[in-house]
């Protein structure tokens, strides 16, 4: 089974979509988004998922994706931010190389606006994004192999310093 190059994890902003796509980029291997995979499997938006069936079913859509691409992808791979709310899926991390993409409440804050396309953050996105700030910061501590801080990097700067991280060699 393929296993993918490295896995991004941290908070909603750090910028692991962004940033993902631009490391795969460096190292010339293909880019995956858990977001999309579940998306793709629902047949709808992230957002029309919490509506329609729940967040409790929207992480179980999760924890299948995740898994399915740790076991099956071999390139660079970007979770959603509260993927590592489940315990198995923290457990099937430590045999992963994990990056966490961390960022601090004022520039996760700039970066997610109001929230849009984000039902976590649908109400209060300040408070709401401190509280999930507090609560997950141990857990991607946890799963972590390496910890890359991204406030007042641009996307470039920080896939540089990931590359380099995984001693893969940046741009
Ligand atoms: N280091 C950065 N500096 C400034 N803006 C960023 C940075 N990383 C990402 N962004 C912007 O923040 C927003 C959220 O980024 P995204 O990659 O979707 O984060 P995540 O997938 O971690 O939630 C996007 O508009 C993106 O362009
Ligand atoms: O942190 C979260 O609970 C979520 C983060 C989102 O992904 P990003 O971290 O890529 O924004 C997405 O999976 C969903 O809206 C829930
Ligand atoms: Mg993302």
């Amino acid at each position: 089974m393929s296993t993918p190059v490295c896995v991004l994890v941290g908070m909603m902003g750090a910028g692991k979509t962004t940033v993902g796509g631009l490391v795969a980029e460096r190292l010339g291997v293909p880019f995956r988004d858990v977001d999309a995979d579940i998306e793709a499997a629902a047949g709808k938006p992230i957002p029309d998922i919490f509506i329609d069936d729940g967040e409790e079913r929207f992480r179980e859509l999760e924890r299948d994706a995740v898994a399915a691409a740790l076991d099956g992808f071999a390139g660079v791979l970007a979770l959603g931010g509260g993927a590592i709310l489940d315990p198995q899926t923290r457990k099937r991390l430590a045999d992963h190389r994990v990056v966490y993409l961390s960022v601090e409440l004022p520039d996760a804050l700039k970066r997610v606006g109001f929230g849009a396309g984000r039902p976590v953050l649908a109400m209060n996105p300040r408070a709401t994004l401190r509280h999930l700030l507090d609560q997950r910061r141990p857990l991607y501590e946890e799963v972590a192999t390496v910890v890359v801080a991204t406030d007042g990097r641009t996307p470039d700067e920080v896939a540089d310093e990931v590359a380099a991280a995984l001693g893969l060699g940046g741009r």
